[in-house]
């Protein structure tokens, strides 16, 4: 089910917990925070307002306590659900690559973050004893929802585990910025657009400190001739160091050192920031830091809008859909389709349950893929989870990359590796998480409507009976359904949405200024940026490469030297005109009024 803009409700929240800015100063550039991108109302789509929803929320008290059987039962254990419903069995994906699924990650990150969880590390909250048995009630700290472990659980047992941890997003009503009586509405931690706030930061404290104030760069540190993000300042706090001095990256995104492959992007998007803003200063001498640094910024986010949009969401949601939601058109040139009534915010259904289908793509192993496209060996991933020293190491860098444009993801299906079910965030133990239960249990905290609400909002029939779910799920997941929950109104979003036999092109129906976007010219350059070019460009020594970079590599889609794929030419960003070299002050202007070929 995939929801699509028309259906999105357009009311503009007015409450959220988000100070708005004092004013909207005219400006060419995005803020950090999101502010003022939406003039009519400045706060939509900063941190720390909430996500917004398709349908009211369904929580066990109507308030705030976790959703509920209809009964008023307690729901299916999320381990358990996750233990019948989300097995691993390895399926390859006889299409696309991992870097699918990664870049996925980078978009997710971009856009959302619940309050109260870096994502990345073990929560600070301890909801369970050290020996995972589960808490008093009375000794139990604010926000505990922990997952219960069955006693005949296949991994947890072995060790008398009962208890998993797991701590509630914070709320609107925790910041106290609604009042008592309303349900609540998870808050999120970074801003909503898709505007590299992972490489720029959210805040302007985070901005500050990635900053270089030099040249328009990003801060780097240089190590054997290479660039690599500073040193987080809580190095120890985020990362599993095997010695003090290991690498441990700061980035605009606190998730950045969660795995191998993705910090690897976070790197190669800085890179490219800093590759940019070389050229721009060499293009233009007379421009300062800042102005070099933001035309940088609006280069690389453009850059990565243009993948998003045109190579990687055609991939899950098909060439046709896009183009016929009008998420993606069928012009090189302008698309003035900006409307202040739509609520940029990110859906609650989105985050919590929808997106989250894209973890079964995720694989178990990192393979390290040679120039000549040989693996010569692969990591596991639980590993390495907060553990980027790797990429420093050997040819790891150049030869993560290949294999991200090499390895077979996962088959999105119902089925999961155990490397993220049974191994996340592991560290020195013998097991770790499950991520599939997570999703089940926060789906819970954040009181999402049932599964069956969003098939009758989706235009498909309300099931009355389990059996009614046959029409798009299968007979062997419906008796598992049966199986677990009391009736069909009390299946979950995420797993029932999850268990939908694959889209074939059903689907829940569900800007250019003059002043600051490009110039047509500049926005046929940025058309040219592909993810293959963007891993040639900022490898450390990467020669050739398939040029659709999603897609695994095949006759029709042949490994060739870099230097052949299309670039994006940065002289058009030369700003010249017929009096010679602008001055630096002319904000204001149309960029028409300078910009010259
Ligand atoms: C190795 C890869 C990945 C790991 C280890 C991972 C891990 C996690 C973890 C630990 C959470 C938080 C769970 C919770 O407590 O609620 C999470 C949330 C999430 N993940 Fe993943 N994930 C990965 C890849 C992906 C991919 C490929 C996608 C989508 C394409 C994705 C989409 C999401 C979304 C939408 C959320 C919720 C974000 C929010 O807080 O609003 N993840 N993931």
């Amino acid at each position: 089910m995939i929801p699509t803009t028309n259906r999105i409700p357009t009311t503009m929240p007015a409450r959220g917990c988000a100070r708005p800015p004092a004013s909207c100063p005219p400006t060419r550039y995005r803020s950090i925070d999101g502010s003022c991108n939406n003039l009519r109302n400045p706060v939509l789509g900063m941190p720390t307002t909430p996500y917004t929803r398709l349908l009211p929320s369904n929580y066990g008290d109507g308030i705030e306590n976790p959703t509920l059987a209809k009964s008023g039962n307690q729901l299916p254990g999320a381990r358990t659900v996750s233990l019948t419903v989300y097995p691993d069995f390895r399926v390859e994906d006889p299409i696309f690559t991992i870097n699918a699924m990664q870049y996925g990650q980078i978009i997710t990150h971009d856009m959302s973050m619940v309050l109260g969880s870096t994502q990345a590390q073990p929560h600070q909250t301890r909801c369970c004893s050290d020996d995972g048995q589960p808490l008093e009630l009375a000794n139990s700290p604010d926000h505990c929802f922990p997952i219960v472990i069955p006693d005949d659980d296949p991994v947890h047992s072995r060790f008398n585990i009962k208890c998993e941890n797991f701590v509630r997003t914070i709320t609107d009503r925790d910041r106290e910025c609604v009042g008592r009586s309303q349900p609540v509405e998870q808050l999120t931690a970074v801003n909503h657009y898709l505007d590299l706030s992972i490489v720029y930061g959210n805040t302007l404290e985070v901005h500050q400190q990635v900053r270089q104030f030099q040249g328009g760069r990003l801060r780097v540190e240089i190590r054997r001739g290479r660039q690599w993000p500073p040193r987080s300042l809580n190095a120890s706090g985020i990362c599993t160091l095997q010695r003090p001095m290991d690498a441990c990256y700061l980035a605009g995104d606190a998730r950045a050192n969660q795995n191998p492959q993705l910090t690897l992007l976070q790197i190669v998007f800085l890179r490219e920031h800093n590759r940019i803003a070389e050229v721009l200063s060499r293009l233009n001498p007379h421009w300062d830091d800042e102005r070099i640094f933001q035309e940088a910024r609006k280069i690389n986010i453009g850059q990565h809008q243009q993948i998003t949009y045109y190579e990687w969401l055609p991939i899950f949601i098909g060439v046709g859909n896009s183009l016929r939601q009008r998420v993606t058109w069928a012009t090189g040139g302008f698309v003035n389709d900006y409307n202040e009534n739509v609520d940029p915010t990110v859906l609650n259904e989105h985050a919590t349950a929808a997106f989250r289908f894209f973890h079964s793509l995720i694989a178990g192993n990192l393979q390290l893929i040679t120039e000549n496209r040989i693996e010569r060996g692969n990591l596991r991933l639980s590993d390495y989870f907060n553990r980027p020293q790797v990429l420093e190491e050997a040819d790891n860098f150049d030869d993560l990359a290949r294999g991200l444009n090499t390895q077979p993801q996962l088959a999105s299906d119902q089925f999961h590796d155990s490397e993220i079910t049974q191994f996340l965030f592991k560290g020195d133990r013998q097991f770790g998480s499950d991520l599939k239960a997570a999703d089940i249990q926060r789906n819970r905290d954040h009181g999402l409507a049932s599964y069956n609400d969003y098939r009758e909002f989706c235009d498909l029939p309300r099931a009355r009976t389990f059996e009614d779910f046959l029409d798009v799920i299968s007979r062997d997941n419906v008796n598992k359904l049966a199986s677990l929950y009391e009736c069909p109104d009390d299946v979950d979003l995420t797993v029932g949405g999850s268990l939908e036999a694959p889209l074939t092109g059903h689907a829940c129906r569900s800007h250019n200024s003059g002043e600051t976007g490009f110039t047509l010219e500049q926005l046929l350059e940025i058309r040219k940026a592909s993810m293959s070019r963007l891993l040639c460009d900022n490898g450390n020594n990467i020669v050739a490469m398939q040029p659709r970079g999603f897609e695994r590599i095949s006759s029709r889609n042949a490994v060739i030297p870099c230097k052949s794929l299309p670039t994006v030419d940065l002289s058009l960003w030369r700003e010249v005109s017929d009096y010679g070299i602008i001055p630096d002050d002319h904000f204001g202007l149309s960029p028409n009024q300078f910009f010259k070929k």
